[in-house]
């Protein structure tokens, strides 16, 4: 009997483009991202990093980054010889050395402008609530003080006050847009003067920006020009009602210092969502009046979040494609 090999068509399943995970991601983003993408997380191995990357990684060609923590740098670059993508989901950069990637030619990708109107946003509501004291009027209420006491003390007002931006960039030129509104004048602080703004003054170094303002907010990059940009001879600039909001990184003030320019009254009070040892807070700040503490949420809504693993899809999908990323970090 003549024996007939049976063939089946079966469809050959794609196989999804592998995206290396080192940092725990959380279950939404996960969600979304695993339809696209075979994630490979470092976190499920019981192999330690260096032999889980020497192990799975070799032909690994993009990495995701979720959380702007930590540091992505040269030896890691060595250890994943194939990866041509680093692809951020954060706006700021500052934990990945761009300059090796550059050098190595792995592109990198960022948040770009996915944050911007949520970071601006907040940025605002800290400065409304370091000056009117929102959040510590509320407690006043909630623990029965107003009834027992009386009136919490007044705080001050926004409309009208001298604004300086150390860094107009995309948050930072929302920040002053809707400052404006308050009928706020704008002057800035960055490497070069902005012409497309024609109506904000400029200065050359924070130390002139801080004299001429009652508000300083800090919305640039952190770098290692910027690093601790916001010393004591600032703070002495800005005086002892001046107000400093920090929507940036933690690294941006020196820190020690500020605490102490608080308690002296050299400055008059801050708004703070990034510190330099996140989720670490100095924790005489927590027992400061003056102070409006966030947990380093200035970006993120449900919104925002889907609208920036959608742009890192598009940069990854892009990426294996073979066409441009969507939005590439220069340096
Ligand atoms: O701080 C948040 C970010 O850089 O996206």
């Amino acid at each position: 009997m003549a024996t007939t090999t049976c063939t089946t068509n079966t469809p050959k399943i794609e196989e999804k483009p592998k995206v290396l995970v080192l940092q725990r991601i959380n279950a939404y983003f996960e969600g979304v991202l695993s339809p696209h993408f075979d994630l490979i997380k470092a976190d499920e191995s019981s192999l330690p990093i260096p032999a889980f990357l020497s192990t799975h990684c070799r032909h690994i060609r993009a990495l995701l980054v979720m959380a702007p923590i930590g540091t992505f740098g040269s030896s890691l670059l060595d250890q994943l010889p194939s990866l041509g993508l680093i692809a951020c989901t954060s706006a700021g950069v500052n934990h990945i050395d761009v300059d090796a990637c550059r050098k190595r030619s792995v592109a990198v990708t960022n948040a770009g402008e996915m944050f911007t109107p949520d970071a601006a946003d907040h940025t605002v509501g800290l400065l409304v609530d370091v000056l009117r004291r929102v959040v510590m009027a509320d407690r006043y209420v909630r623990n029965g003080s107003w009834m027992l006491i009386g009136d919490y003390p007044l705080g001050s007002k926004v409309s009208g006050k001298r604004v300086g931006i150390v860094g107009l960039g995309s948050i930072g030129s929302h920040v002053a847009k809707r400052l404006t509104a308050f009928g706020c004048p704008i002057s800035y602080f960055s490497r070069a003067p902005k012409p497309n703004y024609p109506s904000y003054t400029y200065f050359p170094n924070v130390l002139d920006l801080a004299r001429e303002s009652d508000v300083l907010i800090l919305s640039c990059a952190l770098t290692d020009e910027t690093r601790n940009i916001i010393n004591r001879d600032v703070m002495i600039a800005l005086g002892k009602d001046g107000v400093i909001i920090n929507v940036g990184r933690g690294a941006l003030i020196d820190e020690p210092e500020l605490v102490r320019c608080l308690k002296e009254g050299v400055i008059g009070g801050a708004g703070l969502d990034v510190f330099v040892n996140e989720p670490e807070v100095p924790e005489e700040l927590t027992h400061m009046e003056n102070v409006v503490l966030s947990d380093h949420r200035a970006v993120t809504t449900p919104e925002s979040f889907k609208n920036v693993l959608e742009l890192a899809i598009a940069n990854l999908d892009a990426f294996f494609s073979g066409k441009p990323v969507l939005s590439p970090v220069s340096c």
